[in-house]
């Protein structure tokens, strides 16, 4: 039995609302005992700039980039915050007005500008944003703020100044990788992207970024492309935003999103497009699921697993088991793109409209599939999983692709089990129990959650009138590899101090200690825990 709550007051509501940098870290008030291993800094990106010149921006991911951090040391707390000077930021401050064209946010017409110039402006070619509002993760010894696109901001951790823009198409053959990379244990990145480029080879190149180099080299300098993956359709490439990867395997999920790359490449050449006009939805492909072996770097072309058609924007984790692929993922069921409802319009609306506009979203499902490497010499129309601990089921078909259906690990009416972490430090790519989400309620974020993905029971953390964000799992250092902690940004707009690190413990959920700050945070996407 899944219940959820009410949100009559829509205090959600203020983690939408624009708020001011800080100009050095202010002190939290802790409550509770930190835990004396727990040293480093909470590094989370976020929108933090919800309208510029009085225009509004539209989207979520539209909001101009903030960095927070939140520093641990000896038990104390503090917080800082600083906006990202992306070109995208300075230069709508310098002219306030949206000067580059976010997601789901046109330039504003430079004023300044005659027809003719604006015109010819536009056949220049839309200037791609470098809004990093996504993620912050580590190339070798550098820390980077990322979006989606091809530019990616090298920061300071500690002082959250903006060091560099870096222009990934300098490295590597892609339009843009995922803010959900993969790192090795010794520190490879590995990530993948559309490819739009040369010779219109429509595709998806998943690309190898080397650790930090003893000479001290830059990482990127030698970063490659491992192995590129065909388009399910030429010229209408998939929105990706995440990928598995095993030991031995990368595994792509193809879904029915697709780019129109005929708008999206001349798209520009309209006054008012926006990233979110050139998708659109595939109503017969369904959803494929391609794998690629790691080493040699090889596309396996000949397995072809196909399955009905949902959104796909978080794995949870992907592992190998007696030769099969297990991908546990968090779906949302239909074609229809879900980052329609994430417009801070529909966000912001009293409870009742916001339940009434989820009512016909596409509905969010924790699903395991089980892809087998064996798919020559077997039978056809039976069930290929031989998993004992599984439901999920494959089945070859005459025309040689192969049907999956999944095991559902976890449903509730729009009750989503969203911004899914492990501990992945151990068990990335490995075989886990445990996977600890985000609960959104109707899109809203409202819960902390546990997932036992063995036996499908779930541990919750709720507070009323609270808003959390996605949980980081950092590991107890020690010899038995017990549990850890979970961090999360809970905003609790009615309190004396609005928000609140929170610490629980990662076994029971229990609050271990909240560090109390005398600021609102807006809604932070994803994030790191630096240790020290
Ligand atoms: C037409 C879509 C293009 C792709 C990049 C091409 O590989 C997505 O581009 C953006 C642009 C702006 C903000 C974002 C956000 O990262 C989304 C939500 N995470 C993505
Ligand atoms: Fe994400």
């Amino acid at each position: 039995l899944v219940f959820s709550v009410e949100h009559p007051a829509a205090g959600y509501r203020k983690i939408f609302d624009s708020v001011e940098e800080l100009n050095e870290a202010i002190p939290a008030e802790v409550i509770g005992t930190i835990p004396s291993w727990l040293g480093g800094s909470v590094l989370r990106m976020g929108p933090g700039l919800f309208e510029v010149g009085g225009e509004p921006l539209n989207h979520l991911f539209d909001g101009q980039a903030l960095i927070h951090k939140f520093d641990l040391k000896d038990g104390g707390v503090t917080y800082h915050r600083r906006f990202l000077r992306s070109d995208a930021y300075v230069r709508a401050m310098t002219e306030n007005r949206v000067v580059i064209t976010e997601f789901g946010t046109a330039a504003f017409p430079d004023p300044c500008k005659n027809v003719f110039s604006r015109f010819f402006t536009y056949f220049k070619g839309i200037e791609v944003t470098d809004n990093c509002s996504v993620n912050i993760y580590t190339i070798g010894e550098d820390f980077y703020a990322v979006t989606e696109s091809n530019y990616i901001t090298k920061v300071d951790p500690d002082s959250l100044e903006t060091l560099k823009k870096v222009d990934l198409c300098k490295y590597l053959s892609v339009n843009g990788v995922t803010a959900h990379p993969h790192t090795d244990t010794d520190g490879t990145v590995y990530n993948i992207g559309n490819c739009f480029g040369k010779n219109m080879s429509l595709a998806y190149n998943i690309v190898k970024i080397p650790p930090a180099q003893k000479d001290k080299s830059e990482p990127l300098e030698k970063s490659k492309v491992l192995v590129q993956l065909p388009s399910s359709e030429r010229l209408k490439p998939s929105y990706i935003h995440s990928f598995g990867m095993t030991d031995n395997y990368f595994v792509f999920v193809e879904q029915p999103v697709k780019i129109n790359l005929f708008k999206f490449l001349s798209a520009w050449a309209f006054t008012g497009a926006t990233y979110m006009d050139c998708f659109e939805s595939n109503y017969s492909m369904g959803t494929w699921f391609h794998l690629a072996t790691k080493d040699p770097p090889d596309y396996l072309n000949s397995h072809r697993f196909r399955t009905s058609a949902f959104n796909i924007f978080h794995h949870i984790n992907t592992y190998e088991d007696q030769g099969f692929i297990v991908v546990d993922l968090c779906t949302w069921k239909g074609h229809e793109f879900v980052y329609n409802y994430l417009y801070l319009a529909n966000l912001r609306q009293e409870w009742e409209e916001v339940k009434k506009a989820a009512v016909n979203a596409p509905q969010p499902e924790v699903r395991r599939y089980v892809l087998p490497l064996d798919v020559h010499r077997v039978e056809q129309g039976k069930n290929l999983v031989s998993l004992s601990y599984t439901t999920a089921t494959a089945v070859l078909h005459p025309d040689g692709t192969v049907w999956l259906e999944p095991e559902v690990l976890f449903s509730g009416p729009r009750l989503a089990f969203e911004f899914p972490q492990i501990n992945y430090s151990q068990r990335s790519g490995k075989k886990y129990s445990f996977a600890y989400g985000l609960g959104l309620n109707h899109f809203i974020p409202d819960r902390i959650v546990k997932l036992n993905v063995q036996s499908k029971e779930t541990l919750t953390w709720q507070e009323d009138e609270c808003y959390p964000s996605e949980p980081m799992f950092v590991a107890k250092p020690g010899i038995v590899l017990i549990d850890g902690v979970l961090l999360s940004v809970v905003v609790k707009p009615g309190a004396q101090r609005p928000a609140f690190l929170l610490i629980l413990d990662a076994v029971d959920l229990k609050e271990i200690a909240r560090a109390e700050v005398d600021a609102i945070v807006p809604v932070t996407l994803h994030g790191m825990y630096r240790h020290p």
